[in-house]
């Protein structure tokens, strides 16, 4: 289980999120929605301390991480995936994918990158070609198979639709089920994309303003239209 306890997160003087508590078992599917700014990326990096200054506690699997690094939180089972896919743009899709197994805890076994870019069809052709020729979907695809290589136990993934053509987007919806699927790894999904994240998870948490204004089944959801009008429309 990774849990946030009544967390305030701070970008330099500004206060971004306010006396927040998140919990979800590590094999969860979970989407975190909410209008541009709402804080969503905020959370995903202070469960990871990847960013803003964070007060209060943090834990996974009953432990808390105090402040431990980022790469320490990764070598735990945590991989974030960020919004701006950071790849190597001068190594080829399978280097890629190989560098990331360093990243991967320490009791996990070595992945063959061969076998990691087997689970994304869209990349495995593309193997021996560099980062940068690749297209924008492609090099978010990258991005997940380089965390997927680090042997997550729970993957937190940032806006992967963003700036993605639809047909991609469509595609990634069965890739990242099944790796979720074969993996049983668990996942945290910022999305703003509603239709993307319902396909994807069974938990929906919705964020306004720093706060969770809303936490419950794609079932709850979708009986509360109100929560919608008031914390997702534009
Ligand atoms: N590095 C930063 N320094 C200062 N303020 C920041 C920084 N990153 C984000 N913010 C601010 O924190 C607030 C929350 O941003 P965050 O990126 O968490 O929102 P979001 O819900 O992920 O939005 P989006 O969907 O647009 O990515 C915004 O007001 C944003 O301007």
């Amino acid at each position: 289980m990774i849990a946030a306890e009544d967390i305030n997160a701070f970008y330099g003087p500004s206060h971004i999120l306010f006396d927040l508590s998140f919990s979800m078992a590590a094999t969860e599917r979970v989407a975190v929605v909410g209008r541009n700014g709402a804080g969503k990326s905020t959370l995903l990096k202070s469960l990871m301390n990847a960013g803003p200054r964070v007060e209060g506690k943090v834990s996974w699997q009953g432990r808390s991480l105090g402040r431990s690094a980022a790469y320490k939180r990764a070598r735990l089972g945590l991989q974030m995936v960020p919004e701006d896919r950071r790849i190597y743009h001068h190594l080829t899709v399978r280097e890629n994918v190989r560098i990331a197994g360093h990243a991967r805890p320490s009791s996990a076994p070595r992945l063959d990158p061969d076998a990691v870019l087997a689970q994304f069809p869209m990349l495995e052709p593309l193997r021996d070609r560099m980062g940068f020729q690749l297209s924008g979907g492609q090099q978010q695809i990258l991005a997940i198979a380089r965390a997927v290589a680090a042997h997550p136990t729970v993957m937190l993934l940032d806006e992967p639709t963003e700036g993605v053509a639809p047909a991609i987007v469509e595609d990634m919806v069965g890739t990242i089920r099944d790796m979720c699927d074969s993996t049983g790894m668990g996942l945290l999904l910022c999305e703003q994309n509603l239709w993307f994240a319902r396909k994807l998870t069974d938990r929906i948490v919705v964020m306004d303003t720093g706060r969770i204004a809303f936490d419950g089944t794609w079932q709850e959801f979708a009986a509360r239209p109100e929560i919608k009008e008031t914390h997702l429309a534009l």
